[in-house]
């Protein structure tokens, strides 16, 4: 019988019976009976019906067990091994304000509004992260019907499913370890998926070879990104490797660069020309950063984010012949590559554009690129699927690269079979064609037409500029900021976009990121908004950020 039992049971017996021996002050036997409470609050409740003369005693010997077990603690806690002073000083640099502070603080709004405590609203509307589906965006049918089957194949047998679906699930599970999504693939990915990726890449480049060998499937394009960041950063000092990312960026980056302890080399990109990227500030920024490290990487990201710019064939041309002619890897990041709204812009791959220049730079320039199944019109998000193709890599830093991934032994096999998908749709003459067109159609119109909605929203409010969203999932207004809103964020110790922002979550429930969180020129504010609630739902968010940015103006005028 439990020792607490055995004692209440003593006590209850004997009105006279001294008590726990606790009471002398052993910690172990405390500690014992401090784990069995919960039993002991039992045994309570029957004494009590039985009005047991040992209750009392049972209750006060609860309550000097507790308090012992305090005293022991206090006593035997060391001081915590991992702390905010002994941790990795390059993970505490880390920030990533997509998640940042302002989420934290919209995740406790909404934990109020479910006690019912009273706001000017009453849901929070989270515009602050490109996940589609997390704001009602429907899965494409026929990627998660290949997925299900691949996941059970039992269902293979079923009459519900698509002829062509079971064709890919069983070629994707022919490929896989033991015919199942449940085994480890190779580090790389699953061949035939890479293959399907080769394939796709083909085909939008008009031909431009790819081969499998140079597919790397990865856990989302985060992770393809991170891995080649790894490998890339080196030296020390002087020699430190610098990475150039665009101002503003998305966060992945400037986190990546801190936790490999890198040099972040800025390059601005031209809000008065619509976030274009000029070969002349790439080259300011690498000159100035020469001096104190050693850049070595590019990244570009086309379309942007959190800018939504597409780039033209010519800025990806100087792009390219900056790099080859400064001798810096490229990294390309084209998760938005499907997103492209405005009719004057086209997608035109970094991979594409470099075969076209010529022999001297498709020999040359050495260039990893990435893809996801996290945005475009599939918006899967938390398959966490991706792939890198990385060309002109040195054969040794191939068999680096694959022993890097092969310590994490692969990415998840169920976002590999997303990521199949993405890369090989159904094609005109098969059974889902029609559908999936139908449903593709659907939510790229639908980006589209909020694309425009929302430049056309933000521009009419006075104080806000917002560039033309040519792409990606978000705007990124610059918003007036007056001197006395500065001052006021000043008092609270926090940047002015931020203030702004902690003030709209607080007064409307609308959650975005400030500027601050991608970077920004100094002096001026932006946020991000993601486009991706249903339209009547962004039609309310944009009426909601008016009528709060016109009241911010008259309350610090
Ligand atoms: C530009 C850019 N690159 C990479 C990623 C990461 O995507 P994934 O979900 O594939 O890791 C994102 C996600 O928002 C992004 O916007």
């Amino acid at each position: 019988m439990h020792r607490f039992a055995v004692l209440a049971k003593q006590t209850a017996a004997s009105p006279g019976c001294k008590g726990p021996p606790c009471r002398n002050g052993r910690r172990d036997v405390a500690l014992r009976c401090i784990a069995s409470l919960v039993k002991g609050k039992q045994h309570q409740q029957r004494f009590t019906q039985r009005t047991c003369p040992g209750r009392e005693r049972l209750v006060r010997w609860n309550s000097a067990a507790k308090a012992s077990a305090v005293k022991i603690n206090e006593k035997t806690s060391r001081e915590k091994i991992l702390t905010l002073e002994s941790m990795n000083p390059q993970v505490k640099a880390v920030e990533y304000a997509v998640r940042g502070p302002i989420v934290l603080k919209a995740g406790e709004i909404e934990k109020e509004l479910r006690k019912g405590i009273k706001k000017p609203f009453t849901e929070v509307i989270k515009a602050n992260i490109g996940d589609a589906h997390a704001m009602g965006q429907q899965p494409i049918t026929f990627l998660r019907q290949v997925v299900a089957l691949c996941t059970y194949p039992n269902l293979l047998d079923s009459p519900s499913f698509p002829e062509d679906s079971k064709k890919r699930a069983r070629r994707i599970l022919q490929g896989c370890g033991g015919n199942s999504l449940g085994s480890y693939s190779a580090s790389q990915g699953v061949n035939c998926i890479r293959e399907d990726v080769a394939a796709y890449i083909e085909r939008r480049d008009g031909g431009v070879p790819a081969d499998p060998d140079n597919i790397y499937l990865t856990t989302g394009a985060s992770d393809g990104i991170a891995t080649i960041l790894k490998i890339l950063v080196s030296g020390g000092g002087k020699s430190r490797t610098g990475v150039m990312i665009p101002i503003p960026q998305y966060p992945l980056y400037s986190a990546a660069i801190s936790e490999l302890d890198a040099i972040q080399v800025n390059y601005y990109l031209d809000e008065e020309n619509c976030w274009a990227l000029d070969v002349n500030e790439l080259r300011r920024s690498l000159n100035e950063a020469k001096a104190y490290c050693n850049p070595k990487v590019l990244c570009i990201i086309n379309p942007g984010n959190p800018t939504g710019q597409v780039q033209s064939r010519k800025c990806i041309e100087d792009v390219i012949h900056f790099a080859w002619e400064e001798q810096l890897f490229l990294l390309a990041d084209e998760v938005y590559q499907d997103n492209i709204y405005s009719e004057e812009c086209q997608f035109h791959s970094f991979k594409k554009v470099l075969y076209e220049m010529g022999p001297e730079y498709y020999s040359n320039v050495e260039l990893a690129s990435f893809h996801s199944t996290s945005k475009g019109y599939m918006g899967e998000c938390g398959y966490r699927g991706g792939y890198m193709e990385v060309i002109n890599l040195h054969p040794e830093i191939k068999g680096q690269l694959v022993k890097l991934l092969s310590v994490r032994l692969c990415p998840p096999v169920s976002g590999q079979a997303a990521m199949d998908i993405v890369v090989n749709p159904p094609v005109p003459g098969e059974e889902s064609y029609a559908q999936f067109i139908k449903e593709k159609e659907s939510v790229l119109d639908n980006l589209a037409q909020k694309a425009k909605l929302t430049e056309d929203m933000f521009n009419k409010v006075p104080g806000i500029h917002c560039n033309p969203l040519q792409g990606a999932m978000y705007a990124f207004p610059r918003i007036f900021i007056p001197s006395k809103a500065i001052e006021a964020a000043k008092a609270h110790k926090m940047a002015p976009d931020l203030f702004y922002c902690m003030k709209l979550l607080e007064e409307t429930g609308i959650c975005v990121v400030p500027g601050s969180g991608f970077g920004q020129r100094e002096g001026s504010y932006h946020f991000r908004m993601t486009i991706l609630p249903p339209v009547e739902k962004l039609k309310i968010v944009l009426e909601k950020v008016k009528d709060f940015h016109i009241q911010f103006l008259e309350e610090y005028a």
